[in-house]
Formats: C-alpha cells, sequence, structure tokens
C-alpha cells in the first residue's frame, strides 16, 4: 500500500537544508584530512584510481557520521546502498556518497564533494531521487534542490553567505559556449569524451574537463557552463549523480542521453545536462561517436 504525506515541496526543502548542514559538517572533516600532511605521501605513492587507504577511512568515517546523525533529523525507511530486497510506492531511503573526485581530493585540488539524496519509490515502484545535495567543501559551496521547490546554492565565504536560486545559462548556440566533460579511468569511456571534445574545437569558448559528476551537474544548473557530457556514470557514483540530477532537474535544466532521448533519472549509462538551448547542435557532435548498445545495456 502507498504511504501518504501530508508534506509540501517547502517542507521538502527544509528537510534538505538540515541535511546539508550535516554534510558540511562531514564535509569539514573530510577537508581537515585532505590538507593533512601525513596523508600527502599515501597520496603519491598509492593507486590513484581508487583512492589511497586514508581516502576509503573518510569515506566511511562521512558514512559513519551521517547515518547516525541523519536518524535524528526524519523520519525515512532506510540507507540505501543496494535496492531493497522488498519495496512498496512511498517508501524512502537516503544514499549517501562517498566523495565524489578522488582524484581532485587526492591531489589537493578544490573540486570534490560529499553528497546525499533521497530516493522514494513511485507508483510504478521504481526509486527516484527527490531530494539532492551537493556539498563541495573546499570551495563553501552547497547546492541543494527539493521536488518542486526549486534549487538553491549557498555560497559561504570569510565575508558571510549568500543564497541564489539556480538557473541555467540562456546561451543559445556552440559558438562562444562553455562546456564541460567527464571521463572515468577506463580507456574506452575517456577515449570517447575526448573524441567529442576534439571534434568540436573551434566552436565553444572553452571545454573544461575538471570534474567531478555531481559538480559539473550543478555548474550546468547554475549556468556556469552551458552543456556536459560524460560517457559513462558508474554505479558507484549513484548519490552522487541523483544529487546533480536532482539540481538540474529543478533548475529546469535537461538531461538526456548521448543518443538524444530524454531522462529523468538514470544511472550507469551515458549522459548530457544542458540548458536546454543547445543540446540540440550539440547532438549533432555526439552521434557522431555513438555509444554501442551493448554498453548501454551493461
Ligand atoms: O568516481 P570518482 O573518481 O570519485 O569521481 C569521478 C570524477 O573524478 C570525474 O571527474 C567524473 O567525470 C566521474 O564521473 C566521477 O565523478
Amino acid at each position: 500500500m502507498e504511504e501518504t504525506r501530508e508534506e509540501t515541496p517547502q517542507d521538502l526543502r527544509n528537510l534538505a537544508l538540515k541535511v546539508a548542514g550535516l554534510l558540511e559538517e562531514a564535509g569539514q572533516h573530510a577537508l581537515h584530512d585532505q590538507l593533512n600532511p601525513r596523508n600527502l605521501a599515501q597520496s603519491s605513492t598509492e593507486n590513484a584510481d581508487r583512492g589511497p587507504r586514508y581516502k576509503l577511512e573518510v569515506d566511511s568515517k562521512i558514512m559513519r557520521f551521517m547515518s547516525a546523525r541523519i536518524a535524528d533529523i526524519a523520519h525515512f525507511d532506510g540507507f540505501w546502498t543496494t535496492r531493497p530486497a522488498e519495496s512498496r510506492p512511498g517508501q524512502r531511503y537516503w544514499y549517501i556518497g562517498k566523495i565524489d573526485g578522488v582524484i581532485n581530493y587526492i591531489r589537493r585540488m578544490s573540486e570534490w564533494t560529499v553528497t546525499a539524496a533521497l530516493f522514494e519509490f513511485g507508483p510504478d515502484n521504481e526509486p527516484k531521487p527527490i531530494i539532492g545535495i551537493v556539498h563541495a567543501p573546499a570551495l563553501g559551496l552547497t547546492y541543494l534542490a527539493a521536488k518542486g521547490a526549486g534549487a538553491v546554492r549557498i555560497h559561504k565565504t570569510a565575508v558571510g553567505e549568500k543564497r541564489d536560486k539556480v538557473v541555467p545559462s540562456m546561451t543559445s548556440s556552440l559558438d562562444g559556449s562553455v562546456l564541460s566533460y567527464g571521463m572515468s579511468f577506463l580507456p574506452d569511456e575517456s577515449q570517447r569524451a575526448l573524441d567529442v571534445a576534439s571534434s568540436l574545437a573551434g566552436r565553444p569558448a572553452d571545454i573544461k574537463r575538471v570534474g567531478p559528476a555531481s559538480l559539473d551537474l550543478c555548474k550546468v544548473a547554475d549556468g556556469t557552463y552551458d552543456a556536459y557530457f560524460e560517457p559513462m556514470l558508474h554505479v558507484w557514483d549513484i548519490p552522487a549523480i541523483a544529487a546533480g540530477t536532482v539540481v538540474v532537474w529543478e533548475a529546469q535544466g535537461t538531461l538526456s542521453r548521448w543518443d538524444g532521448e530524454r531522462i529523468h533519472w538514470r544511472h550507469d549509462n551515458d549522459v548530457v545536462a544542458s540548458n536546454g538551448l543547445i543540446i540540440r547542435e550539440l547532438q549533432h557532435y555526439l552521434q557522431q561517436y555513438p555509444w554501442p548498445d551493448s554498453i548501454n545495456q551493461r
């Protein structure tokens, strides 16, 4: 039986704000560990793809902290790491992300995030994210969005806090646009992203490759970038992608697959986020490097 809740979009946003406060605390611990000189040696000697040991410890500290504290804030049905064996419409699960942007984190760049998404099982008994929070501790930036309540960016600096409604850019042509692309360490995926990026050369004013995916999605939502594409978002990135997806969606940006099909929520697949105005032109380039069906179905 479907659960019924008397809840307004504003209630959901207030919940998102409370969880964002926790994520900020967790992020401060992670930032402290990033800047700890003892961790630097490990960063340069261990496998960057999987992240050095201290990064794994930081991830589990974030998980422990968030699961202990989030329960004080709201009623929900559990934490989600794999689909629950039994589910029914209306059930809700928090999905807390590991640090998104391993390499940026261990190389002491500022672009990495901690993320959380609240999933709800819909009438079709499929889970969809209804709250997304992306927090970038080293940048003092938090993006949060709740279903029906729009998306907000909170920027905290030494001189104070600024809150803005998140809206995509108005750029209507690839010429002079600013794009971003993402890629993992896997060769077939990175090659595809690089092929598309080089085929675009000369049209956008700039094509960035900084990452991570969660932040790229938010930067399309707030107009920093006009579009972002990535050949494969992996299952381990679900919370990060889900959180960024809600931000794009609530900001009225668009999400589609590489082949142009519009999507609401998808992971383990290619993704293209845009301001909605340059997507057709971009699709022309993406389609020259089609993503094989065999890979879309894996
Ligand atoms: O999985 P991970 O290495 O932490 O983070 C990755 C980022 O570093 C990369 O920029 C992005 O393209 C990937 O989708 C993913 O977000």
